[in-house]
């Protein structure tokens, strides 16, 4: 068989078949040398001593609370820190991309077709032993088993880190501005943009922002119901949407991105956007009334997207990540490092990101109890209880704790679908992916676990550690201490997620200023920009305590 199969070149060597039965290992760049580029350089050798691990990092940012109020208190030592998280998490992401699914070798496809994900590991070749290369069984156990075994929730256990509905909602209307699969082409395909293009805001192209646009003073299209401005309705702003027949046409609203009306609580984010992108406005008209409709559209949007980088910054992953250390949004501490203003989605961030068990079985607003079912395609639900009693109810809502998945037969259906996507594009080993983003390998379903009945179930299904899929393998590993998720997901989904971020052209030195933004107004806008403010600014009367957390 392929000699390699068994990735026998370690530390990011690249193996080279040599005729049928003999290999190269490929170690330049890796700092590593021998066979398997498997012996540290003298140098390296220092840096890998002097380096606490993955889990040390993470104990020591998420402890020691004086200790972090001194460096977030003192520049010098916050923007160290902050320099350090950049260039760690981008460096383990290859810019420009090297892999699609379909090659598991550095092609110009890769380089050049957008139309494919990018992959942080190279496709498990087609000719090896096992689906995992030459670790596990032959035939990997029935997606459906593994949902039905270890997925599906028998009770609603909530986020020990206490995250609430604001923040699963977040994190998928923010997302799926990026995690677009051209499911008709193939799981390893998407028709996005490749980064925070906020195309969920103002449509996946022009044909469609054009439509969303009012022409008038920079302004997106909006009407008013009682009192408040919300988004227009679909047969008045024809955009493509995805609303199933029978739901009502003053229930049809048109929106960024086709799938929003799927759920009010994406509806709520896309509706606060709107309203925020036209706030925005406002103020650039009173700084430029010299200003036309267009200048003052393409400033707000620029505007925008700095304003979801810094609120994803120093909101978003400030909660997800429970660091004691305060993120920050910077990108002229990177005007001194070589860094890449170019992103590509790897699908494999993709799967990490199906958070789904993030959902309740069901939301409180004002006092009326809705279930996941009673939410889908229900956009009415926000405006009938007003933008207020809705992001209230958000707020209150607990998260659930990640890997129960609730008993919503779409949900487990998309977990089903997930795993088996993994195995169709060929992914490698969870163990493969945390060696590739620094992490010692798990040497036991019990490390994995923590519980004994979860490890041996998995054992039997799985046969040994190494031969455990990425997806299943992120969902059964037990919670790091004061966390949302396990070790991989946080380590593996860091450096696309800071990359993604931080690659935005918004952060280049040729668009960091004020200029780009209007002025300095513009520019304290985004640098002043928070989740409290993204609400309060946008509602009338008293604005709830907005925040990630329940109260
Ligand atoms: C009850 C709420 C939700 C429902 C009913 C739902 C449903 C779905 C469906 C039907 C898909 C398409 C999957 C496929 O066709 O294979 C999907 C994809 C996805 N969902 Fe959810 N979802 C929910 C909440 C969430 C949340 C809170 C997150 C958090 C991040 C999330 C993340 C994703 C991601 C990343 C994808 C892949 C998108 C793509 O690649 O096109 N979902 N979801
Ligand atoms: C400092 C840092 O990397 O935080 N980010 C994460 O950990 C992270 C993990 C998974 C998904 C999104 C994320 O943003």
């Amino acid at each position: 068989a392929n000699p390699c199969c068994s990735f026998p070149c370690q530390n990011g060597g690249v193996c080279l078949t040599q005729g049928y039965d003999n290999y190269i290992c490929d170690c330049t760049g890796t700092e590593f040398y021998g066979k398997n580029c498997e012996t540290p350089t003298f140098f390296k050798r220092i840096k890998l001593w002097l380096r606490p691990s993955s889990e040390t990092q993470h104990a020591l940012l998420t402890n020691y609370p004086w200790f972090w109020a001194v460096v977030n208190y003192v520049p010098f030592l916050s923007n160290f820190v902050m320099k350090k998280v950049y260039t760690m998490r981008s460096a383990m992401v290859d810019s420009p991309p090297t892999y699609t699914s379909d090659h598991p070798y550095i092609t110009w496809e890769a380089a050049a077709n957008l139309s494919y994900f990018t992959r942080a590991l190279p496709p498990v070749p087609q000719d090896c032993p096992t689906p995992l290369g030459v670790w596990g069984k032959q035939t990997l156990p029935d997606a459906q088993i593994i949902v039905n075994m270890f997925l599906r929730r028998e009770r609603f256990i909530p986020d020990p880190m206490g995250s609430n509905a604001l923040f699963a909602f977040f994190a998928q209307h923010f997302t799926h501005q990026f995690f677009k699969t051209d499911f008709k082409r193939g799981p390893g395909f998407q028709w996005g943009g490749h980064g925070v293009d906020v195309s969920h805001v103002y449509g996946k192209d022009k044909g469609v922002e054009n439509v969303l646009r009012s022409f008038n003073n920079g302004k997106l299209r909006v009407q008013e119901i009682n009192g408040e401005e919300w988004p227009p309705l679909l047969e008045n702003a024809d955009v493509p949407m995805t609303y199933p027949p029978l739901v009502p046409k003053e229930n049809k609203f048109a929106l960024g991105h086709k799938d929003y009306g799927l759920l009010p609580g994406l509806f709520m984010y896309a509706t606060i956007w709107v309203r925020e992108h036209n706030r925005v406005c406002d103020v650039l008209k009173g700084e430029h009334p010299e200003w036309d409709d267009e200048h003052l559209f393409q400033t707000a949007k620029l505007i925008i997207i700095g304003e979801t980088i810094k609120i994803v910054i120093e909101d978003y992953v400030q909660h997800l990540s429970n660091y004691n250390f305060k993120l920050t949004f910077k990108p002229e501490l990177l005007f001194d490092v070589p860094h890449q203003y170019q992103n590509r989605i790897a699908v494999e961030f993709n799967h990490l990101y199906h958070w789904h068990p993030l959902m309740p079985d069901s939301f409180n607003i004002s006092g009326t109890v809705y279930t996941v079912k009673d939410f889908m395609f229900r956009p009415d639900i926000v405006i009938k209880h007003g933008m207020n009693s809705f992001v209230e109810g958000m707020i209150k809502q607990r998260a659930g704790r990640m890997s129960h998945h609730n008993h919503h037969p779409l949900t487990l259906h998309v977990a089903k679908e997930t795993i088996e996507h993994g195995r169709q594009l060929k992914f490698q080993s969870l163990n493969q992916y945390r060696k590739r983003f620094g992490l010692p390998p798990i040497k036991s379903f019990l490390e994995l676990t923590g519980d004994e009945t979860l490890a041996k179930d998995l054992e039997e299904l799985y046969g040994e550690i190494d031969g455990l899929e990425f997806y299943v393998g992120l969902l059964m590993e037990k919670l790091r201490h004061k966390a949302i998720f396990g070790s991989s997901l946080i380590e593996i989904g860091g450096p696309f997620s800071v990359k993604g971020l931080m690659s935005n052209p918004i952060c280049s030195p040729k668009y960091w200023k004020p200029s780009t933004f209007g002025g300095e107004v513009g520019f304290n806008i985004i640098q002043t920009a928070s989740l409290k403010k993204l609400f309060c600014n946008n509602m009338k009367g008293n604005c709830p305590s907005v925040s990630f957390k329940v109260p």
